[in-house]
Order: structure tokens, then sequence, then C-alpha cells
């Protein structure tokens, strides 16, 4: 079987200076692997290759075997691609079933449609969002304003927008960025059911305990290459990684 994503000899440059640099790993289908590295390692610009936001100098991105590289974003979004930003992109004017409804409606009928028919939103794209709230465990607020949620509910509003897209493969940048130390067992929980529900995911995340706890393999980017990319046991233990982390604690 292909793997679910896979990035071979990926480089992007600025500069002359290599951002990313020669990075090859794949991700299987239902699999779960977290990317760290220390700061300036290259973790989001490997994101923004991946879902199409800067194209690379070279190497090729695959989506389930298929060579997406010189697609545009909402085209590989189209291939069942996800993606949530560390800054938050709900609208806050709109409640929470709404916020989900909408990204629903689009996913269902393309970004257009979703605004041509924002005041029918469909069957399927109903049960869609509240398919997504149920699994976000959102359900309970569908009627407040997302302007109004904690940070840690915005953080799963913005999941449950992703998951009422349908994705297969899902990127989460730093999901635990900002959230309070007692909100971060239950987004971790969150996304270990959406992982045992099938997805894949490729997580960017600083918390080592969650990457720890979560992740079936490890990648590790340091100055823009793959230093490692292994089960978490055998990165924990691997001098070149407890190297490039020196004075910062893994
Ligand atoms: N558009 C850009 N122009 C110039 N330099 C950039 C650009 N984007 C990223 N960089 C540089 O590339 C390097 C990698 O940045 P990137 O944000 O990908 O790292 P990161 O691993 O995500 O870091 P952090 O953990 O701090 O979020 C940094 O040195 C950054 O300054």
């Amino acid at each position: 079987m292909a793997p679910a994503l896979a990035v071979e000899e990926l480089t992007w440059r600025i500069g002359g200076r290599a951002i990313v640099d020669g990075v090859a790993f794949a991700a299987a289908p239902g699999e779960l692997l977290a990317v760290i590295g220390p700061n300036g390692a290259g973790k989001t610009s490997l994101f923004n290759l991946i879902s199409g936001l800067t194209r690379p100098d070279s190497g090729r991105i695959l989506l389930g075997g298929r060579d997406v590289t010189r697609l545009a974003p909402h085209r590989r979004v189209r291939h069942g691609l996800g993606r949530t930003f560390q800054t938050s992109s709900v609208f806050p004017g709109l409640t929470v079933a709404e916020n989900v409804q909408l990204a629903a409606q689009a996913a269902v009928s393309g970004p257009i449609g979703a605004l041509a028919v924002w005041r029918r939103i469909g069957g399927p794209a109903r049960d869609r969002a509240a398919d997504a709230l149920e699994r976000t465990r959102l359900a309970h607020r569908a009627r407040a304003l997302a302007g109004a949620l904690s940070h840690g509910e915005k953080r799963k509003l913005e999941l449950a927008i992703l998951l009422a897209a349908g994705p297969s493969v899902i990127l989460l940048d730093e999901p635990m960025a900002g959230m309070a130390v007692e909100e971060v067992p239950d987004l971790s929980e969150l996304i270990r059911q959406v992982h045992r529900d099938g997805a894949t995911i490729l997580m960017v995340e600083h918390h080592i305990e969650v990457v720890l706890g979560l992740a079936e393999r490890i990648a590790v980017l340091h100055h823009g290459a793959l230093l490692a990319c292994d089960r978490p046991a055998a990165v924990v233990d691997d001098p070149a990684v407890r190297e490039a982390y020196l004075g910062e604690p893994l």
C-alpha cells in the first residue's frame, strides 16, 4: 500500500540558505508521526511545503502515492489533506455550529458553493458538522459564539472545522500551543481518538510529553535537515538528537 503521505528529498531555500534541506520520510496510512526540533529547525516551513503555501525548490510531496507537489493548497485539500494553524482561524461572530457547518458545506460543495448557499446549509453538511462537534466534544457549545470560547475550546473548534472536511491526512501545527496545563490531557485524548478513527496525522508539537504519549514515530528536524525518524524510545536515546537539543530539555 502507498504511504498516506511521503516527502522525497524536499528542499526549500531562501537567499541561498536551505530552510528545509533534503527531507525525506513517509507516513503509513493511519500512522501518527510527530515532528520535533529546536526553534527555527524548519518545522513550520515543512508544513507550509506539504500544505502548498510554499513551493519547494526540489523534491516531491505525495498523498496516497499521488504527486501533489505542483498542486495549489485547495486542490490538496480535495485530495484529503487537512491542516490546523498555530493562530486561531475561526469566525468569532458566528456560532460554533455555524463555523463547522460552513466548513462542512465547503467540503461538500466547494468554497464558492459554501458562500452562495450560506443561508441554506444542506442536510449532508449539517450531519457532517454535527458529527465533527460530537467527535470534538463540543456539541454542548454549538450555539455559543465562537468568539466567546476559551482558548482550549477554540483549539477544539479548529479541529472540528478540520474534521468536517473529512481529511484522511491531518497536519496539526502545535495543537497544544497556548493551552492551559489542565486542558492538555483533554486535547491529547481527542487527538488520540481522531487517530484511532483512522486518520494519518503529522503533528508538530513542543510538549515532549504529549509527543511521547501520542506518536508512533518521531521525525527530528535540525537546521532544516532530518536528523532522525524512528520510534520514540530510539529517538530519545539518539546521541545526535541529544546533541541537537543541547541546553534545551528534550
Ligand atoms: N519566509 C521566510 N523568509 C526568511 N526566513 C524564513 C522564512 N520562513 C522561515 N524562515 C527561517 O527559516 C528557519 C525555519 O523557520 P520555521 O518557522 O520553519 O522553524 P520552526 O522549526 O517552525 O520554528 P519554531 O519552533 O520556532 O516555530 C528560521 O530560521 C526562520 O527564520
